[in-house]
């Protein structure tokens, strides 16, 4: 299933806007974690985002156990798949002939996600030819090419026609743009009374500055991780209203907790668990209204 072949998304790659961008398109190309891969195998759905909700004990039985690891992969598995259930839960009433906008899709698991809930074209832009080719091929396999398609784009310069797109979302892809300029493209292509949600971690104006956690954070994945105040201004200045802000912080502690444990660990994790702990880093969903 994780089989790299070429196809139309490479076809004609725009050359990235910026030094920063074409390290970012460097950075996932390259990229192939066992943390993420073997959680994709699970059931086809690539994720490149964390997990919000409890722990399933039970389901994962006796540590000692020799098949305990393959039930924490699909445990944490299970987690991500359910944040992005949540983020969809955010778009509001999207109807079959409707399009809707993944920006910064990843591999392309939520894109699939969204079709199969709303049976609509999703089209999915990333930096990555790596990552469009492999969400287009998933598609391919799947059989639902013809409503799910991802392509080699910058998400603050799409080709996507103003007021056309129903809904659009952000999850865990705003950390690499500046965040006026994302608003302003995706309220640029959002239909009046169109939908936008970003699931992203965001820095605590509460804790002061950015801590040393978050440094860390954005050294470990070559992103800049804004402040909460920042979203809020952002959307403010660019016609988009939030409607529903939820701290998922406590959500997504026990994913970390127990991504902890697993063999899959790449040193990260630490820095997540400490910095939702000092209350410096938050975990959000944010949903608006494009007024
Ligand atoms: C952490 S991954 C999130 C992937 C996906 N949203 C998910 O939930 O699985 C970040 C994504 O943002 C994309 N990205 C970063 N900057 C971008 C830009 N300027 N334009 C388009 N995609 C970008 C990367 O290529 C990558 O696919
Ligand atoms: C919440 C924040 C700050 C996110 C930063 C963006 C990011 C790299 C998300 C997860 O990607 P991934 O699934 O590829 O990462 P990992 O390999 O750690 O699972
Ligand atoms: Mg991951």
């Amino acid at each position: 299933m994780t089989t790299e072949t070429t196809s139309t998304a490479t076809a004609k790659i725009p050359a990235p806007a910026t030094p920063y961008q074409m390290d970012i398109a460097r950075y996932w190309n390259n990229e192939a974690r066992p943390v993420n891969l073997r959680l994709g195998d699970v059931d086809g759905l690539y994720h490149h985002h964390y997990g919000i909700g409890a722990v399933d004990h039970a389901a994962l039985g006796d540590p000692a156990h020799s098949e305990y690891e393959k039930k924490l992969i699909a445990e944490l598995h299970r987690l991500e798949s359910a944040q992005a259930e949540f983020l969809l839960d955010h778009l509001g009433a999207v109807q079959p002939d409707d399009t809707l906008v993944d920006a910064g899709c990843g591999r392309g698991g939520s894109m699939v996600m969204a079709h199969r809930r709303f049976g609509c074209r999703v089209e999915g832009v990333t930096l990555s030819a790596t990552q469009a080719d492999f969400g287009n091929r998933r598609a391919r396999e799947l059989r639902i090419d013809d409503h799910v398609r991802s392509r080699v784009c910058d998400m603050l310069d799409t080709p996507f026609d103003k007021g056309s797109v129903t809904a659009s979302w952000n999850n865990e892809s705003t950390m690499y743009v500046d965040l006026h300029d994302l608003f302003a493209e995706h309220s640029r292509f959002l239909k009046v009374g169109g939908r936008y949600v970003t699931i992203t971690g965001c820095w605590n104006p509460r804790y002061g500055q950015p801590s040393k956690w978050v440094s860390q954070i954005n050294a470990h994945f070559e992103c800049n991780i804004h402040s909460r105040r920042e979203y809020l201004r952002a959307m403010a200045d660019n016609r988009l209203v939030p409607q529903t802000i939820v701290d998922l912080t406590p959500d997504t502690l026990p994913y970390w907790e127990l991504r902890a444990t697993s063999s899959l660990v790449t040193g990260i994790e630490k820095a997540f668990i400490e910095s939702y702990r000092d209350g410096s880093f938050q975990y959000v969903l944010i949903a608006a209204d494009r007024v």
